[in-house]
């Protein structure tokens, strides 16, 4: 069963994508740390985010070990990450990696903007999580206050207007809900009332897929 968990950032995807995968008992991947891990390394080595040729050869030999790296969940790192995420040659250099990840014995839960999409059009779940650019960047600063980081709200806000832009502008693999997922937005609900939500939006896929496979 392959659970697809797509949204713009900080729309809580994550926080869903890591309480379905331990409630059904499947391994998760957040997909937007590999493009975190290729801007990281671009910015390790004094390459421009801007080269492609670059990015693409950090993206073919990116170790699955970096992904625990905690530089990857600065606030920076998620703005480089999406300029390098729009080029064609890193996108293609990554789909290999999260395709063999979804097809893990028994299913996985994908988190990112294109999994929907792109990468696993046939999931068994698709769901596309959003809240509004005010509500994300609260709960951001948040985030960054409680991991003792400095967080200017307003700062934040601009940043996701553009990474918004940026993601749902790009010509390869844009960030947009596929045509059958069901949207979710979490904008008026606790981390609880998401999950709750989504248990039962996904319900009759989940029984299908069961049905199928029994
Ligand atoms: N429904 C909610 N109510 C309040 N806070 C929430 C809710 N969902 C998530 N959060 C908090 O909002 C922040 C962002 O959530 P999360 O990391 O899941 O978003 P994301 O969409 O995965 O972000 P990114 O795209 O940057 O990876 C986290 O601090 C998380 O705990
Ligand atoms: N499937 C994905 C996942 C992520 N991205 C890009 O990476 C940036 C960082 O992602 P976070 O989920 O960690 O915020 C994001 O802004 C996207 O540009 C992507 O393109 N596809």
């Amino acid at each position: 069963m392959i659970l697809a968990i797509d949204g713009p950032a900080a729309s809580g995807k994550g926080t869903l994508a890591k309480r379905l995968a331990a409630h059904f008992g499947l391994p998760h991947l957040d997909t937007g740390l590999l493009y975190r891990g290729v801007a990281m390394a671009l910015l390790d080595r004094g390459d421009a985010l801007s080269d492609e040729a670059a990015a693409e050869r950090a993206a073919q030999v990116l170790a699955p070990a970096l992904l625990d790296d905690p530089r990857l969940r600065e606030r920076a790192m998620g703005e480089a990450a999406s300029v390098v995420a729009a080029q064609p040659r890193v996108r293609a250099a990554l789909i290999a990696f999260q395709r063999a990840f979804a097809a893990t014995p028994g299913g996985a839960v994908l988190d990112g903007r294109d999994i929907g999409t792109v990468i696993c059009p046939e999931a068994d779940v698709k769901l596309f999580v959003t809240a509004s650019p005010e509500v994300r960047a609260m709960r951001r600063a948040l985030e960054l206050r409680t991991r003792g980081q400095p967080a200017d709200e307003a700062e934040i806000l601009a940043d996701i207007r553009i990474r918004d832009a940026r993601d749902a502008g790009r010509a390869d693999a844009p960030l947009r809900a596929a045509p059958d997922a069901e949207l979710l937005d979490t904008s008026d609900l606790s981390i609880d009332e998401v999950f709750t939500k989504a248990l039962a939006l996904i319900a009759p896929a989940i029984r299908d897929c069961t049905h199928t496979r029994a």
